[in-house]
This record gives structure tokens, C-alpha cells and sequence, in this order.
């Protein structure tokens, strides 16, 4: 770059910051007009109401609608004073194919639009517009990109990627290559603090085209640990909202994801990118939103997995190992789809004519015809209730013919001479005679989801029919007898939740959340065949972004959903399946280190940023001295962010104990704790999806990570570090580590 291309690009800086500083200015009058228009309005909403409904619900309508005017106003200004700071980080000169002009354009590209009001010259593209892709696609050459009037080709005659900090030009330069692997490592080399980051300046093509996807309804992301997958889906959903600004915001998208620790960490990338966050939530918090409903007591997830970890021993644990494992398999989403479909079609096949005397009330016919045709749209049980709410209209003048008839008795009698007597003694005497009756008709209207759920573990008979031509696991008995237990006991084991919050689904309603038009699922290899079809009917009018990866299935004993099945479980318009291929997370010492951990695995490509190799240590016990002694040492080399992951909520809480010092040492062991600064101590399953400047796995003895089920949770703790990772074990190590090239590691 020459010294005058330099200097123009200084001036370039300058005129940018004098215009967002003109803008801010024009803002902030706007924003304090705003605010007084509010506040005037406030006040008159105080004095003028006089208890008119009508008058109220207007005035509070001007009220809403100023307070809005008045978020938008105040949004565009924390946009204008973030892009004060760094109003772009990016530029490519492009020349279309089909223009007069034979000078290029040059396209600066930042977080947000800027437009010289006064000469309407775009000064920036927010990185989201169409032109603006091309930044991350291509190199110098010939490049495209789809306008909305369709597709423009032209060539890039320059690029260049600058680094502003606070209004001042820190560096410069050109870049050959689309997004420097230079500057990828300067940013990946930095320690992390509490919360992720946004990626926008340096995003990858193949990431880019996740971000960018226009066609399909179902998008699933499947890439190793590090790959950008979490970092991917918040930039896609900042790219929807850019792009369906007219259409939707920030309340139209959900996120899924493993739990609140995790919400909280990538908190700050959506308003980094001058967006208001999204909702996210949990399965765990769809169960949770049953709990006053149900008469049962749901077990947490947390405590399942912590006794799945514990490793027990014994003919029970390993069955109820057995039947975590085959009630999150697709044979048995099978079977209660199965037993569904016999509620769906069958329950009212050989329902009986309702009769009274020699009266026909409802007819066998009617049962078919009412159930399986007039009220089908309807799930089951609101069929039945509509039914019996018409079939009690139909009694109705049956009643009070018969209360007629009794009261004529009662007179004929002449035992009663008061009219009012006549008529209560006339009232109890016709519901006595029809008692029978509405009983009989309460009883074939009910259906009670959680006695139905019960039966497939009481009536073999039933389940043998159900689970005809599959495959069903020799412990059935005692998984029957354990269900059964528990059930008995007013609770339900985790392992269930999906299946019979399915099946209570299907027969009473989803309550469906048809404003959400865009949903996320982050960690998507943990969820089961079922908790997709549960998702499926709660979101039913959306587009789906499914992201995960199977190597970092956390639960050793559920069967995750495989990708390929995902598409088949409803009729998405336009599947498609993108994998990413680089990790970015981990210096290449550590990454090495993680795939030798995932032997059949294709190994995983990364950067080659270097670093200390991993410290595999023996622990002559498990000393806290030395546990700090390690702490300290990765702190005096840089690391700001420390994890100690242990294998269990137990063990964490019992390490956290022994530390001398551990009160400035966080102990998280509750899924919906916030994420924390500084040195923690957490549960695996918890940690996933988090990053930390440095590891330390605690306890990855041979007695803990050793079954093939573990091999997974492993190689999930050790790709949360960045740059340092320390393994410490006594007596034995893990087998997985023992297996080992000795190359890959440092001992003590
Ligand atoms: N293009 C990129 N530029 C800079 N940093 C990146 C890029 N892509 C990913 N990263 C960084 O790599 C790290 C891993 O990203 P992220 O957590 O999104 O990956 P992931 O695939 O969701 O990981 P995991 O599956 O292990 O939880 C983060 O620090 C993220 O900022």
C-alpha cells in the first residue's frame, strides 16, 4: 500500500467519524424529543383518567406506541456510538461485470449501514447486505453475489482489512487471501473473558455460507468442536433479522440450548452486533413448564446424569442403563407412535349406542363419525370432551322431561305439598335415573395420558402387540418393574419425560408457538428422536437451524438423533446438511491431542497455532495443593478464564470443598447458575459448549472415563481449552489416554 493510499484512507476514517458524529447529534435531539413525547404522554395518562375503558385502552396504545419510537431511536444510537468506536473492518473494490463505469467501487464493510445524508454516498455496508457476502467469499478476482434483482458478477480488484480501535486506525492492510489465517490466529491467540464474542470481521467461507442461507427450511450444521457452530448460528440469526427486518424481530427466533450457564455466555454477541437478543430456553424448561400441571414429579436431567456417572454397579444400575438407552431410541418413538395411532384410530371402534329406555341418545355410528371425521382436526382427548359436551346437550331435554315426569309422580303421590320441595326431591330423583347413565358416558370420554403411559409398563400383552418386529432389549421385564416403581412413588425418570410428554401431547395439544419463525438448536446431538418430534409440534410453522456435533454426545447412554434421521421426521421443504471441516478453538498441540482421543474419527482440521503440548500429570492423590500449584501455573502463563471439569456434580462440590482457598474459586453445579469470571469448577455436562483459556480435567482416571460410552464426554472436556490443557489422574489413567501416542503429551 502506497503512503498516499495511506493517506486517503485516513481521510476516508475522518470524513466516517465526522458523519456518525453528526448523526449521533441529530439522534440524540430526536431521542430527547422522543423521551418527552413520553413522558407527556405518561403524564396525561395519569391525570386524564377517569376510569373510561375506552379512553384508557387508546391512551395506552399512544403510550406504547411513543415508548417503541422511542427504543428504536435510543437502538440506532448505541449502534451509532458502537460504530463511532469502529465504524468498519473491512473494504474490496468491485467493478461489475455490466457497468459504464470503469473505476471500481470501493465497498467498506462494518456493522452497520452508513449513508453521507447529504450526498446519500453508502459510507459503510452493514456486513449482513447482499454485497457485502462477497467480503467473505472470495478473494481478488472474479466474484458475485445475489442482489434482489438477482445475480451480479464482477471482479474484486482490491481488498483490505483494517484493525480501529476508538476512531483510530491501529493498522492496515491487503490481503490476498480472503480473511488472513494472520489475523484468525491474532484473534484466537488472545485469552477469552467471561462471554463469547462476536466473529463478524473474520468469518469463514464455509461459515459464511450457514450464516447466509436463503433456501432451506431445515439446515442442519454438523462440525467438530471449535468450528464455529455456536458462533455461527448467532450470526445467522442476526443475518435473518437483518434480512427479514420487515417481517420479523427479535421475538419471532428461539434458541435451544443445553442450559442457562450457556444462555448467559453467549449473552453479548447478538447486541455486539447492535441486535437485541433472542429468546433461549431449554428442553429442561419445557418440563419445567408441566410441573403444576402433572401429577407427577419429573426427575432433572442433572440428577439422572449424575447417577448414570456415578458408575454403580449392580444388576439394577445396569438396567436402568438399558432402558435409558432404549427409551431414547427410535424403535421405541416407534412404539408410542404406534400406541398413539391406536388412540387415534381405534379408542372409539367398538364404543357402544348411548341409550336411555328404548331412546337412542348417540349411536355407534355417530361415536365413528364425530370422532374420526367432524372433530379429527382435533387432538383425542378435546374430540372426546367436544363429544360429550354434545351428547350432554342431547340429554339435556331428556333431563327435564324426566324432572317433569318425577314431579308429576311426587304430586300424584301426594306426599309433598310444597312446590319448591316437590321440585328438589324431582331434581334428585332424575339424576339418580340418569346417573348411570352420565358415568357411563364421563368413562368413555376420558382419557387420562399418564394411566394410558403407565399401561405399557403393566399390560405385557399390550407391549408385546406394540413392539411386534422389533427389537426389544432382554432387561424389559426389569425395566418394567423399575418404571412401575417409580411411578408408584408419584415420579417419573428423565428417561421417560420425552416419550410421555409426547404422547400427552398428541392426545390433549401442543401448546404451539406459532409466532416463532426461525428456531435454533445449539448441542443438537443430544436430544432424542422423540424431543425432535416434541419440537416439531411446538414449532410447527418454522425454519429450523440444527446444529451439533455426534463426537460431543455428553450423554454416554441416550441415543442422540443421527443428522440424516432428522429430516425425516417432518416434511421439510429443502433439507440440507453442511459440515464444517476446521477447528478454531485449540492450539494445534491441543486439537492433536483431542483426535487421537476420537480414533475412528476423520481428524479434524485446525489452524496452526502452536502452544505448549498437553500436560497428562500424576496426582499421587488427588491434592488439592497441587491442584492449585496448576492453577497458578496456567494463570502465570496467560490464562484469565480456568476450568476445572470433573466428571460429576459430586465430585466438583467435594473438590470445591478441599480447596484452602476455594471461595475465589467458582463452584457451578446448577444449570441455570450464571456464567462465571476467573477460575471454576464444573461438571462436564455442564461445561459443554463453554471455552477457557485453560483446562484442567480432574480425575481422568482409569476408573472414570474408561467405559467406550466415557470416550465421548473425554475428548467434550479436554476441546473446552484454548490454550493450555492439564489431564491429572492417580492410580491409573484413563485407557484413552493410555492408548496414546506419548508424543502428543508432557508428563511430569
Ligand atoms: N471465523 C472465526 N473467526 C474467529 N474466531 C472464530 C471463528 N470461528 C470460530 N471462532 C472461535 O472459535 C471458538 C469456538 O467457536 P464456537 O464455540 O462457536 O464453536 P462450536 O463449534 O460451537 O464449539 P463446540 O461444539 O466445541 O461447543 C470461539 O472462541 C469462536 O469465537
Amino acid at each position: 500500500m502506497t503512503d498516499s493510499e495511506r493517506e486517503d484512507e485516513l481521510l476516508r476514517l475522518n470524513r466516517t467519524l465526522a458523519e456518525i458524529h453528526k448523526q449521533l447529534t441529530a439522534a440524540s435531539g430526536k431521542c430527547t424529543e422522543a423521551q418527552v413525547e413520553l413522558q407527556n404522554n405518561l403524564t396525561d395518562y395519569w391525570q386524564s383518567y377517569g376510569g373510561n375503558l375506552w379512553d384508557e385502552a387508546q391512551m395506552i396504545e399512544a403510550v406504547e406506541r411513543q415508548r417503541s419510537i422511542t427504543a428504536v431511536i435510543h437502538q440506532g444510537q448505541v449502534q451509532l456510538k458502537q460504530a463511532l468506536s469502529s465504524p468498519y473492518f473491512g473494504r474490496f473494490d468491485f467493478i461489475e461485470e455490466t457497468s459504464q463505469e470503469t473505476r471500481p467501487e470501493p465497498i467498506y464493510v462494518g456493522l452497520l449501514t452508513l449513508t453521507d445524508r447529504k450526498t446519500g454516498e453508502i459510507l459503510v455496508y452493514d456486513w449482513r447486505a447482499p454485497v457485502s457476502g462477497m467480503f467473505y467469499d472470495f478473494e481478488r478476482g472474479a466474484a458475485c453475489y445475489q442482489a434482489p434483482m438477482g445475480k451480479v458478477n464482477g471482479i474484486i480488484t482490491l481488498k483490505r482489512q483494517y484493525k480501529i480501535i476508538q476512531g483510530q486506525m491501529k493498522y492496515m492492510f491487503d490481503s490476498d487471501l480472503k480473511i488472513d489465517d494472520d489475523i484468525l490466529q491474532e484473534i484466537l491467540s488472545k485469552s477469552v473473558d467471561a462471554k463469547m464474542h462476536t466473529i463478524v470481521t473474520s468469518i469463514q467461507r464455509e461459515q459464511n455460507q450457514v450464516i447466509r442461507n436463503d433456501e432451506n427450511q431445515l439446515l442442519l450444521v454438523q462440525g467438530p468442536a471449535g468450528s464455529g457452530k455456536t458462533s455461527i448460528a448467532l450470526h445467522r440469526i442476526a443475518y435473518l433479522l437483518y434480512r427479514d427486518r420487515k417481517t420479523i424481530n427479535a421475538q419471532n427466533i428461539l434458541i435451544f440450548s443445553p442450559n442457562h450457564i450457556f444462555s448467559d455466555y453467549i449473552s453479548n454477541v447478538l447486541p455486539e452486533m447492535g441486535e437485541e437478543n433472542v429468546r433461549q430456553t431449554t428442553f429442561q424448561d419445557y418440563i419445567a413448564s408441566f410441573k403444576d400441571l402433572l401429577p407427577i414429579e419429573i426427575e432433572s436431567r442433572a440428577a439422572q446424569l449424575e447417577y448414570v456417572l456415578t458408575g454403580r454397579s449392580g444388576k439394577e444400575f445396569a438396567a436402568r442403563l438399558v432402558a435409558i438407552h432404549y427409551k431414547t431410541s427410535p424403535e421405541f418413538a416407534g412404539i408410542i407412535d404406534q400406541y398413539l395411532s391406536y388412540y387415534e384410530n381405534q379408542l372409539v371402534l367398538d364404543y357402544p349406542d348411548i341409550t336411555f329406555g328404548s331412546r337412542m341418545i348417540f349411536s355407534k355410528a355417530e361415536w365413528l363419525d364425530y370422532y374420526l371425521t367432524h372433530f379429527s382436526f382435533l387432538p383425542p382427548l378435546r374430540r372426546l370432551t367436544k363429544i360429550r359436551e354434545l351428547i350432554h346437550l342431547r340429554i339435556r331435554p331428556l333431563t327435564h322431561e324426566l324432572r317433569r315426569q318425577k314431579e308429576a309422580e311426587i304430586v300424584a303421590a301426594g306426599e309433598e305439598i310444597n312446590e319448591q320441595t316437590i321440585k328438589a326431591l324431582a331434581r334428585v330423583a332424575a339424576r339418580q335415573e340418569l346417573g348411570g347413565l352420565i358415568s357411563q358416558i364421563d368413562k368413555l370420554t376420558q382419557l387420562q395420558p399418564l394411566t394410558l403411559y403407565r399401561r405399557l409398563f403393566t399390560h405385557s400383552t399390550l407391549f408385546k402387540r406394540l413392539s411386534a418386529g422389533t427389537s426389544v432389549p432382554p432387561e424389559w421385564p426389569a425395566i418394567c418393574r423399575q418404571t412401575r416403581a417409580w411411578l408408584n412413588q408419584g415420579k417419573m425418570p428423565y428417561e421417560d419425560s420425552p416419550a410421555f410428554l409426547y404422547f400427552q401431547g398428541i392426545l390433549a395439544g401442543f401448546p404451539a408457538k406459532n409466532t416463532i419463525k426461525y428456531l435454533v438448536v445449539d448441542e443438537a446431538q443430544d436430544y432424542t428422536v422423540l424431543q425432535y418430534k416434541i419440537l416439531g409440534k411446538l414449532f410447527p410453522d418454522c425454519s429450523w437451524t440444527i446444529l451439533g456435533d455426534p463426537a460431543q454426545l455428553v450423554h454416554p447412554y441416550i441415543q442422540g438423533i443421527k443428522f440424516e434421521q432428522l429430516s425425516q421426521l417432518a416434511a421439510f421443504a429443502n433439507p440440507r446438511m453442511i459440515t464444517l471441516s476446521r477447528s478454531y478453538r485449540s492450539t494445534q498441540e491441543i486439537q492433536a491431542f483431542c483426535n487421537a482421543l476420537l480414533p475412528a474419527a476423520t481428524p479434524v482440521a485446525y489452524l496452526n497455532r502452536r502452544g505448549p503440548l498437553p500436560q497428562v500429570v500424576k496426582f499421587d492423590r488427588l491434592d488439592p495443593a497441587k491442584v492449585l500449584e496448576a492453577l497458578q501455573s496456567m494463570q502465570a502463563a496467560g490464562c484469565r478464564s480456568i476450568a476445572v471439569i470433573c466428571k460429576t456434580i459430586r465430585q466438583a462440590s467435594a473438590l470445591h470443598q478441599t480447596l484452602p482457598s476455594h471461595r475465589s474459586i467458582s463452584l457451578i453445579v446448577d444449570e441455570d447458575a450464571e456464567f462465571k469470571r476467573g477460575i471454576v469448577i464444573i461438571p462436564a455436562f455442564l461445561a459443554k459448549g463453554l471455552e477457557f483459556d485453560g483446562v484442567l480435567v480432574y480425575n481422568a482416571n482409569s476408573d472414570n472415563y474408561c467405559h467406550e460410552q466415557e470416550r465421548k464426554l473425554l475428548y467434550t472436556v479436554c476441546t473446552r481449552a484454548l490454550h493450555r490443557l492439564m489431564i491429572c489422574w492417580n492410580g491409573r489413567p484413563s485407557p484413552f489416554i493410555e492408548v496414546m501416542k506419548k508424543s502428543l503429551y508432557q508428563t511430569n
